[in-house]
Protein backbone atom coordinates (compact mmCIF):
# COMPACT_ATOMS: atom_id res chain seq x y z
CA UNK A 1 0.00 0.00 0.00
CA UNK A 2 1.53 3.43 -0.99
CA UNK A 3 0.22 4.97 1.74
CA UNK A 4 2.46 4.65 4.48
CA UNK A 5 5.54 5.27 2.54
CA UNK A 6 3.63 8.64 1.23
CA UNK A 7 3.33 9.47 4.98
CA UNK A 8 6.69 8.03 6.07
CA UNK A 9 8.26 10.11 2.84
CA UNK A 10 6.39 13.58 3.80
CA UNK A 11 6.92 13.15 7.47
CA UNK A 12 10.62 12.74 7.00
CA UNK A 13 10.97 15.18 4.01
CA UNK A 14 9.24 17.33 6.71
CA UNK A 15 11.64 16.53 9.72
CA UNK A 16 14.78 17.06 7.65
CA UNK A 17 13.56 20.84 6.28
CA UNK A 18 13.06 21.00 10.47
CA UNK A 19 16.26 20.62 10.73
CA UNK A 20 17.87 22.19 7.87
CA UNK A 21 18.38 25.80 7.40
CA UNK A 22 15.19 28.08 5.93
CA UNK A 23 16.14 28.01 2.03
CA UNK A 24 12.67 29.07 0.48
CA UNK A 25 10.99 31.99 1.91
CA UNK A 26 7.70 33.82 0.82
CA UNK A 27 6.93 37.36 1.15
CA UNK A 28 3.42 38.30 1.54
CA UNK A 29 2.72 42.25 0.43
CA UNK A 30 5.10 43.31 -1.96
CA UNK A 31 4.36 46.81 -1.02
CA UNK A 32 7.40 49.24 1.18
CA UNK A 33 8.79 46.23 2.97
CA UNK A 34 7.55 43.47 1.11
CA UNK A 35 9.52 44.23 -1.76
CA UNK A 36 12.85 44.97 0.22
CA UNK A 37 12.42 41.92 2.15
CA UNK A 38 12.30 40.08 -0.86
CA UNK A 39 14.84 41.77 -2.56
CA UNK A 40 17.40 41.10 0.44
CA UNK A 41 16.33 37.23 0.91
CA UNK A 42 16.83 37.24 -3.15
CA UNK A 43 20.30 38.66 -2.69
CA UNK A 44 20.95 36.50 0.03
CA UNK A 45 21.09 33.48 -1.96
CA UNK A 46 17.52 32.13 -0.72
CA UNK A 47 14.50 31.05 -2.97
CA UNK A 48 11.63 33.85 -3.07
CA UNK A 49 7.99 34.27 -3.59
CA UNK A 50 6.48 36.89 -3.88
CA UNK A 51 2.90 37.07 -3.20
CA UNK A 52 0.57 40.54 -4.20
CA UNK A 53 -3.18 41.03 -4.82
CA UNK A 54 -2.85 41.86 -8.47
CA UNK A 55 -0.85 42.08 -11.49
CA UNK A 56 -0.18 45.82 -11.38
CA UNK A 57 0.86 45.31 -7.55
CA UNK A 58 3.67 42.49 -8.32
CA UNK A 59 4.52 44.84 -11.38
CA UNK A 60 5.40 47.57 -9.02
CA UNK A 61 6.87 45.66 -6.49
CA UNK A 62 9.27 44.44 -9.32
CA UNK A 63 10.08 47.68 -10.49
CA UNK A 64 10.72 48.84 -6.72
CA UNK A 65 13.22 45.40 -6.52
CA UNK A 66 14.60 46.45 -9.76
CA UNK A 67 15.30 49.64 -9.08
CA UNK A 68 17.20 49.16 -5.78
CA UNK A 69 18.99 46.03 -7.06
CA UNK A 70 20.69 48.54 -9.35
CA UNK A 71 21.53 50.92 -6.39
CA UNK A 72 23.27 48.22 -4.81
CA UNK A 73 24.95 47.18 -7.74
CA UNK A 74 26.21 50.18 -8.46
CA UNK A 75 27.45 50.77 -4.77
CA UNK A 76 29.06 47.37 -4.36
CA UNK A 77 30.42 46.30 -8.05
CA UNK A 78 30.99 50.10 -9.91
CA UNK A 79 34.83 48.43 -10.23
CA UNK A 80 33.27 45.27 -11.78
CA UNK A 81 30.14 45.95 -13.82
CA UNK A 82 30.06 42.20 -15.08
CA UNK A 83 30.32 41.13 -11.61
CA UNK A 84 26.98 43.10 -10.97
CA UNK A 85 25.48 42.40 -14.05
CA UNK A 86 25.63 38.82 -13.04
CA UNK A 87 24.42 39.68 -8.91
CA UNK A 88 20.88 41.76 -10.47
CA UNK A 89 20.34 38.69 -12.93
CA UNK A 90 21.13 35.80 -10.29
CA UNK A 91 19.39 37.85 -7.50
CA UNK A 92 16.51 38.72 -10.03
CA UNK A 93 16.08 35.09 -10.76
CA UNK A 94 15.72 33.65 -7.48
CA UNK A 95 12.13 35.69 -7.42
CA UNK A 96 8.82 34.12 -8.06
CA UNK A 97 5.74 35.94 -8.07
CA UNK A 98 2.26 35.00 -7.43
CA UNK A 99 -0.99 35.63 -6.80
CA UNK A 100 -2.44 32.91 -4.44
CA UNK A 101 -0.86 32.94 -1.09
CA UNK A 102 -2.10 29.32 -0.61
CA UNK A 103 -0.20 27.83 -3.67
CA UNK A 104 2.48 30.09 -2.78
CA UNK A 105 3.31 28.57 0.92
CA UNK A 106 3.10 24.66 -0.30
CA UNK A 107 6.65 24.15 -0.29
CA UNK A 108 7.64 27.23 1.61
CA UNK A 109 9.99 26.99 5.02
CA UNK A 110 9.41 30.63 6.09
CA UNK A 111 6.74 33.03 5.37
CA UNK A 112 7.14 37.03 6.64
CA UNK A 113 3.94 38.64 5.93
CA UNK A 114 4.08 42.50 5.14
CA UNK A 115 0.87 43.15 4.30
CA UNK A 116 -1.40 46.04 5.28
CA UNK A 117 -1.32 46.79 9.52
CA UNK A 118 -4.64 45.70 10.04
CA UNK A 119 -5.17 42.48 12.76
CA UNK A 120 -8.88 41.62 11.28
CA UNK A 121 -6.65 41.11 7.43
CA UNK A 122 -3.65 39.19 8.82
CA UNK A 123 -5.52 37.09 10.83
CA UNK A 124 -7.67 36.42 7.39
CA UNK A 125 -4.53 35.36 5.57
CA UNK A 126 -2.75 33.47 8.33
CA UNK A 127 -5.63 31.25 9.38
CA UNK A 128 -5.98 30.04 5.61
CA UNK A 129 -2.85 30.04 5.26
CA UNK A 130 -1.99 27.86 8.29
CA UNK A 131 -4.69 24.99 6.39
CA UNK A 132 -1.71 24.75 3.62
CA UNK A 133 1.27 25.44 4.86
CA UNK A 134 4.04 22.40 5.31
CA UNK A 135 4.17 21.81 8.89
CA UNK A 136 7.63 22.82 9.37
CA UNK A 137 7.00 26.26 7.87
CA UNK A 138 7.81 28.97 10.37
CA UNK A 139 5.32 31.86 9.81
CA UNK A 140 6.46 35.51 11.39
CA UNK A 141 4.70 39.29 10.51
CA UNK A 142 7.08 41.82 10.41
CA UNK A 143 3.89 44.19 12.33
CA UNK A 144 5.39 47.23 13.56
CA UNK A 145 2.75 47.68 16.00
CA UNK A 146 0.80 44.55 16.68
CA UNK A 147 1.62 41.88 19.23
CA UNK A 148 2.58 38.64 17.51
CA UNK A 149 0.73 36.55 20.03
CA UNK A 150 -2.25 38.70 18.82
CA UNK A 151 -1.74 37.57 15.32
CA UNK A 152 -0.42 33.78 15.96
CA UNK A 153 -3.59 33.18 17.31
CA UNK A 154 -5.86 32.41 14.91
CA UNK A 155 -3.38 29.46 13.59
CA UNK A 156 -2.78 25.83 14.68
CA UNK A 157 1.58 26.80 14.83
CA UNK A 158 1.62 29.36 17.40
CA UNK A 159 4.86 27.37 18.37
CA UNK A 160 6.41 27.84 14.89
CA UNK A 161 5.29 31.96 15.03
CA UNK A 162 7.39 34.51 15.50
CA UNK A 163 8.30 38.47 14.64
CA UNK A 164 10.68 39.85 12.13
CA UNK A 165 10.40 42.92 12.18
CA UNK A 166 12.31 44.81 9.31
CA UNK A 167 13.17 48.46 9.05
CA UNK A 168 12.77 51.16 6.01
CA UNK A 169 14.59 51.13 3.66
CA UNK A 170 15.42 46.53 4.09
CA UNK A 171 18.40 46.86 1.72
CA UNK A 172 19.77 49.68 3.77
CA UNK A 173 19.11 49.60 7.36
CA UNK A 174 20.97 46.63 9.50
CA UNK A 175 18.49 46.14 12.59
CA UNK A 176 15.91 42.93 12.55
CA UNK A 177 13.95 42.68 15.76
CA UNK A 178 13.42 38.89 15.94
CA UNK A 179 10.36 38.43 18.36
CA UNK A 180 8.96 35.42 20.19
CA UNK A 181 6.09 34.44 22.19
CA UNK A 182 5.72 32.24 25.19
CA UNK A 183 4.73 30.05 22.58
CA UNK A 184 7.50 30.25 20.03
CA UNK A 185 9.71 27.23 20.51
CA UNK A 186 13.90 27.00 20.74
CA UNK A 187 13.96 25.76 17.13
CA UNK A 188 11.96 28.74 15.59
CA UNK A 189 13.43 30.98 17.75
CA UNK A 190 16.81 29.38 16.78
CA UNK A 191 16.08 29.54 12.78
CA UNK A 192 14.76 32.75 12.83
CA UNK A 193 17.77 34.73 14.28
CA UNK A 194 19.83 32.31 12.37
CA UNK A 195 18.01 33.66 9.27
CA UNK A 196 18.15 36.57 10.67
CA UNK A 197 21.78 36.75 10.10
CA UNK A 198 22.11 35.06 7.00
CA UNK A 199 19.94 38.10 5.79
CA UNK A 200 23.27 40.13 6.65
CA UNK A 201 21.27 41.76 9.48
CA UNK A 202 22.37 42.29 12.66
CA UNK A 203 19.68 40.96 15.31
CA UNK A 204 18.27 42.42 18.58
CA UNK A 205 15.27 40.52 20.16
CA UNK A 206 12.93 41.74 23.02
CA UNK A 207 9.55 40.51 24.45
CA UNK A 208 6.41 40.15 22.69
CA UNK A 209 5.66 44.01 23.67
CA UNK A 210 3.81 46.90 21.38
CA UNK A 211 6.19 47.93 19.02
CA UNK A 212 9.26 45.83 20.55
CA UNK A 213 11.91 48.43 20.84
CA UNK A 214 12.66 51.06 17.95
CA UNK A 215 8.50 51.92 17.83
CA UNK A 216 7.69 52.06 21.64
CA UNK A 217 10.21 54.90 21.30
CA UNK A 218 9.83 56.64 17.68
CA UNK A 219 5.75 56.24 17.62
CA UNK A 220 5.78 59.03 20.45
CA UNK A 221 8.93 60.84 19.19
CA UNK A 222 7.01 61.25 15.55
CA UNK A 223 3.59 61.49 17.03
CA UNK A 224 5.14 64.42 18.84
CA UNK A 225 6.54 66.09 15.80
CA UNK A 226 3.27 66.10 13.93
CA UNK A 227 1.70 67.84 16.93
CA UNK A 228 4.03 70.50 16.87
CA UNK A 229 3.31 70.95 13.47
CA UNK A 230 -0.07 70.77 13.95
CA UNK A 231 0.49 73.48 16.50
CA UNK A 232 2.06 75.44 14.27
CA UNK A 233 5.20 75.66 17.02
CA UNK A 234 7.73 75.68 13.65
CA UNK A 235 7.77 74.80 10.03
CA UNK A 236 7.91 71.08 8.95
CA UNK A 237 11.51 72.03 7.20
CA UNK A 238 12.35 73.77 10.57
CA UNK A 239 11.36 70.83 12.50
CA UNK A 240 13.14 68.20 10.66
CA UNK A 241 16.33 70.05 9.80
CA UNK A 242 16.74 71.01 13.95
CA UNK A 243 16.28 67.10 14.41
CA UNK A 244 18.97 66.24 11.67
CA UNK A 245 21.31 68.87 12.36
CA UNK A 246 20.52 69.07 16.60
CA UNK A 247 20.02 65.51 17.18
CA UNK A 248 21.89 63.41 14.00
CA UNK A 249 19.47 61.61 12.51
CA UNK A 250 19.61 60.97 8.69
CA UNK A 251 16.40 62.11 7.99
CA UNK A 252 13.94 64.58 10.72
CA UNK A 253 10.80 63.22 11.66
CA UNK A 254 8.05 64.45 9.14
CA UNK A 255 9.60 63.25 6.31
CA UNK A 256 10.34 60.12 8.00
CA UNK A 257 6.76 60.14 8.51
CA UNK A 258 6.19 60.43 4.99
CA UNK A 259 9.11 57.89 4.19
CA UNK A 260 7.22 55.26 6.09
CA UNK A 261 3.79 56.01 4.70
CA UNK A 262 1.47 57.85 6.52
CA UNK A 263 -1.17 55.17 5.91
CA UNK A 264 0.91 53.04 8.09
CA UNK A 265 1.70 55.37 10.82
CA UNK A 266 -1.94 55.95 11.39
CA UNK A 267 -2.84 51.91 11.33
CA UNK A 268 -0.31 52.33 14.27
CA UNK A 269 -1.64 55.22 16.33
CA UNK A 270 -4.88 54.28 15.74
CA UNK A 271 -4.20 50.76 17.24
CA UNK A 272 -2.53 52.41 20.01
CA UNK A 273 -4.94 54.72 20.82
CA UNK A 274 -7.75 51.37 21.01
CA UNK A 275 -5.65 49.84 23.02
CA UNK A 276 -4.39 52.73 25.48
CA UNK A 277 -7.10 54.84 25.59
CA UNK A 278 -5.70 57.35 28.42
CA UNK A 279 -2.25 57.33 26.79
CA UNK A 280 -1.48 61.59 25.94
CA UNK A 281 0.96 60.49 23.44
CA UNK A 282 -1.32 57.86 21.38
CA UNK A 283 -4.12 60.59 20.91
CA UNK A 284 -5.23 61.02 17.60
CA UNK A 285 -3.59 63.67 15.43
CA UNK A 286 -6.78 65.61 13.54
CA UNK A 287 -3.94 66.64 11.03
CA UNK A 288 -3.07 63.20 10.24
CA UNK A 289 -6.58 62.01 9.85
CA UNK A 290 -6.98 64.52 7.34
CA UNK A 291 -4.03 63.73 5.16
CA UNK A 292 -4.77 60.45 4.99
CA UNK A 293 -8.70 60.63 3.99
CA UNK A 294 -7.23 63.09 1.22
CA UNK A 295 -5.23 59.86 -0.19
CA UNK A 296 -1.96 61.68 1.08
CA UNK A 297 0.03 58.84 2.25
CA UNK A 298 3.22 60.45 1.61
CA UNK A 299 6.82 59.25 -0.50
CA UNK A 300 4.42 56.48 -1.76
CA UNK A 301 1.39 58.53 -3.13
CA UNK A 302 3.54 61.33 -4.39
CA UNK A 303 2.44 64.04 -1.53
CA UNK A 304 2.09 63.42 2.27
CA UNK A 305 3.25 66.59 4.84
CA UNK A 306 5.80 67.16 1.84
CA UNK A 307 5.24 67.34 -2.04
CA UNK A 308 7.44 64.85 -4.11
C1 LIG B 1 5.00 61.97 11.23
C2 LIG B 1 3.80 61.05 11.34
C3 LIG B 1 3.47 60.70 12.78
C4 LIG B 1 2.35 59.70 12.85
C5 LIG B 1 2.10 59.20 14.23
C6 LIG B 1 3.21 58.34 14.78
C7 LIG B 1 3.27 56.92 14.24
C8 LIG B 1 4.68 56.39 14.22
C9 LIG B 1 4.88 55.28 13.26
C10 LIG B 1 6.19 54.53 13.41
C11 LIG B 1 6.58 53.91 12.08
C12 LIG B 1 7.35 52.65 12.26
C13 LIG B 1 7.66 52.01 10.95
C14 LIG B 1 8.47 50.73 11.09
O1 LIG B 1 7.82 49.76 11.85
C15 LIG B 1 9.88 50.93 11.64
C16 LIG B 1 10.76 51.62 10.65
O2 LIG B 1 11.09 51.17 9.58
S1 LIG B 1 11.18 53.22 11.13
C17 LIG B 1 12.17 53.81 9.80
C18 LIG B 1 13.61 53.39 9.95
N1 LIG B 1 14.40 54.00 8.88
C19 LIG B 1 14.97 55.21 8.99
O3 LIG B 1 14.97 55.83 10.04
C20 LIG B 1 15.59 55.76 7.72
C21 LIG B 1 16.42 56.98 8.01
N2 LIG B 1 16.95 57.49 6.72
C22 LIG B 1 18.11 57.02 6.19
O4 LIG B 1 18.78 56.14 6.71
C23 LIG B 1 18.53 57.64 4.88
O5 LIG B 1 17.86 58.88 4.73
C24 LIG B 1 18.23 56.74 3.64
C25 LIG B 1 16.77 56.37 3.61
C26 LIG B 1 19.11 55.51 3.68
C27 LIG B 1 18.55 57.52 2.38
O6 LIG B 1 19.88 57.97 2.53
P1 LIG B 1 20.32 59.35 1.86
O7 LIG B 1 21.78 59.54 2.09
O8 LIG B 1 19.40 60.40 2.34
O9 LIG B 1 20.05 59.15 0.35
P2 LIG B 1 20.81 58.25 -0.70
O10 LIG B 1 19.80 58.07 -1.79
O11 LIG B 1 22.15 58.85 -1.00
O12 LIG B 1 21.05 56.80 -0.06
C28 LIG B 1 22.15 56.58 0.78
C29 LIG B 1 22.72 55.23 0.45
O13 LIG B 1 21.74 54.21 0.66
C30 LIG B 1 21.46 53.56 -0.57
N3 LIG B 1 20.02 53.39 -0.64
C31 LIG B 1 19.08 54.29 -0.27
N4 LIG B 1 17.87 53.79 -0.45
C32 LIG B 1 18.05 52.54 -0.97
C33 LIG B 1 17.15 51.49 -1.40
N5 LIG B 1 15.84 51.62 -1.28
N6 LIG B 1 17.70 50.35 -1.87
C34 LIG B 1 19.03 50.20 -1.95
N7 LIG B 1 19.94 51.12 -1.58
C35 LIG B 1 19.42 52.29 -1.10
C36 LIG B 1 21.95 54.45 -1.67
O14 LIG B 1 22.35 53.68 -2.78
C37 LIG B 1 23.11 55.14 -1.00
O15 LIG B 1 24.24 54.28 -1.06
P3 LIG B 1 25.70 54.95 -1.13
O16 LIG B 1 25.91 55.18 -2.59
O17 LIG B 1 25.63 56.25 -0.35
O18 LIG B 1 26.61 53.95 -0.52
N1 LIG C 1 6.46 51.20 6.11
C1 LIG C 1 7.40 50.97 6.98
O1 LIG C 1 8.36 51.78 7.17
C2 LIG C 1 7.36 49.70 7.79
C3 LIG C 1 8.50 49.28 8.47
C4 LIG C 1 8.48 48.09 9.20
C5 LIG C 1 7.32 47.33 9.26
N2 LIG C 1 6.23 47.76 8.58
C6 LIG C 1 5.04 46.88 8.61
O2 LIG C 1 5.06 46.08 7.42
C7 LIG C 1 3.71 45.84 6.95
C8 LIG C 1 3.58 46.40 5.54
O3 LIG C 1 3.85 47.76 5.58
P1 LIG C 1 4.21 48.54 4.20
O4 LIG C 1 4.67 49.89 4.58
O5 LIG C 1 5.07 47.68 3.36
O6 LIG C 1 2.75 48.65 3.54
P2 LIG C 1 2.38 48.89 2.01
O7 LIG C 1 1.01 49.47 2.02
O8 LIG C 1 3.49 49.59 1.31
O9 LIG C 1 2.35 47.40 1.43
C9 LIG C 1 1.39 46.46 1.84
C10 LIG C 1 1.17 45.57 0.64
O10 LIG C 1 0.42 44.43 1.04
C11 LIG C 1 -0.42 44.10 -0.04
N3 LIG C 1 -1.48 43.26 0.52
C12 LIG C 1 -2.50 43.63 1.33
N4 LIG C 1 -3.25 42.56 1.65
C13 LIG C 1 -2.67 41.49 1.03
C14 LIG C 1 -2.97 40.10 0.96
N5 LIG C 1 -4.03 39.59 1.59
N6 LIG C 1 -2.16 39.31 0.24
C15 LIG C 1 -1.08 39.83 -0.42
N7 LIG C 1 -0.75 41.13 -0.41
C16 LIG C 1 -1.54 41.94 0.32
C17 LIG C 1 -0.90 45.42 -0.59
O11 LIG C 1 -1.35 45.28 -1.93
C18 LIG C 1 0.37 46.26 -0.48
O12 LIG C 1 1.12 46.26 -1.66
C19 LIG C 1 2.80 46.50 7.99
O13 LIG C 1 2.44 45.52 8.94
C20 LIG C 1 3.70 47.56 8.61
O14 LIG C 1 3.31 47.88 9.95
C21 LIG C 1 6.19 48.91 7.85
Amino acid sequence: MALPVLILKSSFSSSAAMAGAIKHVTVIGGGLMGSGIAQVAAQTGHQVTLVEVNDAALQKAHSSIQGSLQRVVKKLYKDKPADGEKFLKESLARITTSLNAEDAVKNTDLVVEAIVENLRIKHKLFSSLDKVAPKHTIFASNTSSLPIQDIASVTNRKDRFGGLHFFNPVPVMKLLEVIRTPDTSDETYEKMMEWGKNMGKTTVTCKDTPGFVVNRLLVPYLAEALRMLERGDASARDIDTAMKLGAGYPMGPLELGDYVGLDTTKFILDGWHKKFPNEQLFQPIPFLDKLVSEGKLGKKSGEGIYKY
